[in-house]
């Protein structure tokens, strides 16, 4: 007697495993048939190592097959188990914001090193290369947004969209800007602080008009405080970009930085590290390089810590002049600044290709515990 695998195939149809509403052909579970005369061996995959569940799947398809194929057929049912990834209940993730394809947070964990002048050029790059670009200047001890694309005078409008009142960004050199900025008066920074500042940042984010976006950079403070963690249980962060320079007390925050965003409860995938302020060439002698703050310790965290090293960026004073006038230095084409912007563009921008591959799309994910908080809180970094 020849046993035929449709006739098999059918049999196990009228099966189910316990637990599982479809029947197994049609849930996966069967993986394969292999038929020798009147010998037959059914492979099925369970997603529970349960014994009970594996006992009476395999009598079932003993069973089906007997009962509809051929009564003296031997079966033998090999059962393997792929157990589906567990979900972290503490994951402190926000809404996804319609429209908006990958968030990029931006720190640095050491205040000063150059995040915001970073994220600037890296916005005016990004745009140049055809991507829509947002950046939410979510630095509440010092937004420079404003300064940095010289918007300073101007004020978010009031815009109508779909019956809703909502805040459109200001628009500069292709790149949407809101920033915290745009609402505090220099001296007044300090009352933005704590939950005043991030019932603001959640109006930037989920009351603007940002439309669609391929990226939204978020410009975060220095540290690795509240702001962060309401910036991240408000929107759900793609990846995120460490600046750090490469002197020693920086590298130590960077590494907080990057071990804040790895934390179980946070999971934010980092994107890499960007070594900014990497060296000094003076206009005279283009061909020497200074190491003012240490020689490729950036580069080193990254390689310490197993996390991409996305460029450097040579400390140069038109980019410091670039920004205080108003105009991010990435915009000026053909000169080495706007190459090492561009070189930290691609390889961010790979990075979320990366990561968009491999790991599972940005949830949303309610939360419904403080444990993220207090893990934080209690995590030796
Ligand atoms: N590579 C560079 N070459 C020259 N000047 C730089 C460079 N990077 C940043 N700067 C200058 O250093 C200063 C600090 O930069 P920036 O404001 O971007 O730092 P930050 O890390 O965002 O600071 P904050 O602590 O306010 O978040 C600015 O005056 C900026 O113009």
């Amino acid at each position: 007697m020849k046993l035929n695998k449709d006739d098999i195939k059918k049999a196990l149809e009228t099966i189910s495993i316990a637990g599982e509403g479809q029947n197994i052909v049609d849930s996966g579970a069967l993986q394969n048939i292999v038929t020798f005369g009147d010998e037959v061996i059914v492979d099925l995959k369970l997603s529970t190592p349960a014994l009970h569940i594996k006992k009476r799947a395999e009598v079932d398809v003993m069973k089906a097959i007997h009962e509809h194929v051929y009564k003296k057929a031997k079966v033998e049912v090999k059962i393997s188990v792929e157990a589906p990834q567990k979900k972290n209940v503490n994951e402190i993730k926000g809404k996804p914001i319609p429209g908006i394809q990958n968030i990029i947070a931006v720190a640095s964990g050491k205040g000063g090193v150059g995040k915001s002048t970073v994220t600037a050029n890296l916005a005016v790059t990004l745009s140049n290369l055809g991507f829509k670009v947002g950046l939410l200047d979510a630095d509440i001890y010092g937004p420079s947004g404003p300064i940095m694309f010289d918007v300073a005078n101007e004020k978010p409008l009031s815009v109508t969209k779909d019956g809703k009142s909502k805040m459109k960004p200001i628009e500069s050199y292709g790149v949407k800007l809101l920033s915290i900025g745009f609402f505090t008066k220099p001296d007044q920074a300090v009352i933005w602080r704590g939950p005043m500042a991030a019932k603001a940042l959640n109006q930037m984010i989920f009351d603007a008009d940002w439309g669609e976006l391929d990226f939204l950079l978020v410009d975060l403070p220095p540290g690795t405080g509240d702001i962060h963690l309401s910036i991240m249980q408000s929107m759900p962060i793609t990846g995120a970009l460490i600046v750090s320079t490469p002197q020693n007390v920086a590298l130590a925050d960077a590494k907080k930085a990057v071990s804040m965003f790895q934390q179980e409860s946070i999971n934010v995938p980092v994107l890499g590290i960007c070594e900014n302020m990497a060296y000094f060439t003076p206009a005279e002698l283009p061909d020497n390089k200074y190491y003012i703050f240490g020689e490729k310790g950036a580069k080193y965290l990254a390689e310490d810590l197993g996390v991409p090293f996305l460029g450097e960026i040579p400390l140069v004073q038109s980019l410091r002049e670039s920004g205080d006038i108003g105009r991010p230095a990435a915009l000026q084409k053909g000169t080495a600044l706007s190459e090492s912007f561009a070189e930290l563009t691609r390889n961010t921008v790979q990075e979320v290709v990366n990561r968009n591959k491999n790991l599972p799309p940005t949830e949303a994910i309610k939360i419904t515990t403080m444990a993220g908080c207090s893990a934080v809180k209690n995590k030796k970094i």
